[in-house]
């Protein structure tokens, strides 16, 4: 199955590689995680197992699978253990979980968890308010989890929110994403995702923050985390891709939303970053029909509207062939 307009032809990969854009873009979908972390009903474990085991067979090099965090904080990802364990592994599929702190490391390794990621902000108000602590006492927490990581061989991806504005502070500066980067770059995590929370960025305050970010980090370990509230998420994704960042955070269906930021709405859509990407000719060894799929399945079970602008035109007007 294909779309009908979905390019991916020869002529567009050349292109793509005359411009200097990457030839490959490494999509980590946080659909089963990020997408899910927000829903008001809790969605059961076995939908859950479902759409991670369907998001498997895409060819996604990675998705993030839950969170080992306080039930009482996100009730929604209370059923991380049985979530992780009831998964079926595919060989090269990464299977990252969140854990803010060593319980959650600890949580997450006796469940199976193979690899992990802390998650940090570069807004005081915000760390506060999502993990109950300040910057300089999460990056604490951070190193503990780290360290421990380092001891198992658990390679440890590190977020830093707010990186394109705070729904508390308001801007943030680019030198203090840039600093709390750095912390989490230097105690060992292999990545950094920078996510604009709360969908404010554009493809100016993008490019200056990425500037800044680009002089302590190797463009390589980075990674971009753009949620679509003002709807500039393809276009601040394009401008990271232009600047060299070859790995893309979305969610399938565009799912998603922090609770602790409020009025932010979804993350950038799968569909549509893969469906941009194959128009460049970048690679992503993803399909698109599938991923399409897997939203449908999610889409039905809770009984939403996908926010995906691909899925929805494609199941509208009948464009896949
Ligand atoms: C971090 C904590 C736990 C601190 O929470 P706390 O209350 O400060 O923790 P504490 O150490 O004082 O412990 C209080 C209770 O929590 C328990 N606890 C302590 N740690 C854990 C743990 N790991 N797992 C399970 N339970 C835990 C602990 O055992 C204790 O239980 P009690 O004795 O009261 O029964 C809390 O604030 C929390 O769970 N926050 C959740 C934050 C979250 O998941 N936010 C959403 C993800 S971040 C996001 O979406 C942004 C991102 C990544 O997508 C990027 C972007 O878009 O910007």
């Amino acid at each position: 199955m294909q779309l009908k307009h979905d390019i991916h032809s020869a002529s567009a990969i050349e292109e793509s590689q005359a411009s200097g854009l990457p030839e490959y873009v490494k999509i980590v979908e946080v659909g089963p995680r990020d997408g899910l972390q927000n829903e008001k009903v809790i969605v059961p474990t076995d939908t859950k197992i479902e759409l991670i085991n369907r998001l498997s067979k895409t060819g996604l090099p990675a998705i993030e699978v839950t969170s080992f965090v306080s039930s009482k904080w996100v009730p929604q990802m209370a059923d991380h253990k049985e979530v992780m364990r009831g998964i079926e592994r595919h060989p090269g599929v990464q299977y990252p979980v969140l854990t803010p702190n060593l319980k959650g490391f600890h949580s997450a390794i006796a469940a199976g968890a193979t690899e992990v990621s802390v998650f940090g902000a570069a807004s005081e108000s915000f760390s506060k308010m999502n993990i109950n602590c300040s910057i300089e006492e999460s990056i604490e927490k951070f190193e503990e989890v780290a360290k421990s990581a380092r001891n198992m061989n658990i390679p440890v991806r590190g977020y830093v929110s707010c990186a394109l504005g705070c729904p508390y502070e308001g801007d943030i500066t680019p030198a203090k994403v840039a600093e709390v980067s750095k912390r989490l770059y230097s105690m060992g995590c292999y990545e950094i995702s920078l996510g604009d929370t709360i969908g404010v960025g554009t493809p100016g305050s993008m490019k200056r923050m990425l500037e800044a970010v680009m002089k302590e980090i190797p463009l390589s370990a980075l990674a971009v985390h753009c949620h679509d509230t003002y709807g500039q998420a393809l276009a601040n994704i394009l401008t990271a891709i232009q600047m060299g960042v070859a790995v893309v955070d979305s969610s399938v269906a565009g799912l998603g939303g922090c609770p602790y930021a409020k009025g932010a709405t979804g993350n950038v859509a799968t569909e549509d970053v893969i469906y941009m990407l194959n128009g460049l000719g970048i690679n992503t060894g993803v399909n698109l029909y599938t991923v399409m799929e897997a939203g449908n399945f999610i889409c039905t079970a809770l009984n939403k509207k996908t926010n995906s602008k691909v899925a929805q035109a494609s199941f509208n007007t009948g464009a896949v062939k």
